[in-house]
């Protein structure tokens, strides 16, 4: 079997102020996702969305059914976005391939009964979340997202946010993803931060230096907490938390999100006088 999954219960405020250090990694810390020649799943209770990593060898990895599901097939009742931040490869969607070069993305609606994943050096970040309606499958290149310039170089946070789920891109149920770049020297993610109560959101940081981390900040604006994520961890922010972070040197990061009301302006500002 070159599937593995682990389970991630929902926490609630309270008890992530009371963890340490090796709790709060355990609970909101992905450090496995991309094993070759695996699939890797993290099946969270945050909104279901389950986070993975598929890096395939020589040969195609099947995206396999995981026991968390319940189903036949892993997308009789899910969508899929796969994330490729390696080497060119190809993903077969029932019969059909797509190229999927560095940083696109492969939108597979649910019902796709054959997934396979291929490409020596290819290495996919993958999403998923329920599903109540049949979407087709898509190609999401950089190109076509719709972006957002953010902040300034005086504040260390200057950057692009690329909405690749777009209201021109994509249609899908639930999920929700995109890519944030830096400009040369800003490190500051997310801050000012948000929570929007409506959504969980998980974060890839890539892209980093081997000695490198990236500060990342979880919890209630007023009881934070933080996390050392090195490059290609994730990390899962529950839908009362805020998730922003500074590197020490540079990176970027794909975010994506789940819930209810998946409008990207539902998100309430943090002030910055608000954080402790
Ligand atoms: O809800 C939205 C997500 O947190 C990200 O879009 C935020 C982000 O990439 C940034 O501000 O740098
Ligand atoms: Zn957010």
């Amino acid at each position: 079997m070159s599937t593995e999954f682990d389970i991630r219960f929902a926490i609630d405020p309270i008890s992530a102020a009371g963890m340490g250090t090796g709790e709060l990694r355990e609970n909101f810390l992905i450090d496995d996702l991309f094993v070759a020649g695996q699939v890797r799943w993290t099946y969270t209770h945050y909104d279901r969305m389950a986070v993975g990593g598929a890096v395939p060898e020589a040969g195609a990895l099947v995206l396999e059914t995981i026991k968390p599901t319940g189903t036949a097939n892993f997308l009789d009742r899910r969508e899929l976005i796969a994330v490729n931040i390696g080497a060119a490869g190809t993903i077969t969607v029932d019969g059909v391939d797509h190229a999927v070069g560095l940083r696109d993305m492969l939108y597979v609606g649910m019902g796709a009964k054959d997934v396979r994943f291929a490409g020596n050096g290819a290495k996919y970040y993958l999403l998923s979340a329920p599903a109540h309606a049949s979407h087709p499958t898509t190609l999401l290149q950089q190109s076509g997202a719709k972006r957002l310039d953010m902040g300034s170089s005086t504040t260390a946070n200057e950057r692009s946010i690329y909405q690749y789920v777009n209201a021109d891109s994509v249609k899908t149920c639930q999920l929700v993803v995109g890519l944030t770049q830096f400009a040369p020297g800003s490190v500051w993610n997310t801050m000012p931060a948000h929570v929007h109560d409506r959504r969980m959101e998980a974060y890839l940081y890539f892209d980093l230096q081997p000695d490198a981390f990236v500060m990342h900040l979880m919890g209630e604006p007023d009881e934070t907490r933080h996390l050392i994520v090195r490059n290609e961890q994730a990390i899962i922010s529950p839908p009362w938390s805020i998730h922003s972070g500074a590197g020490t040197g540079a990176y970027t990061f794909i975010w994506a999100m789940a819930g209810d009301n998946i409008d990207y302006t539902d998100v309430e500002k943090v002030g910055m006088d608000e954080l402790r």
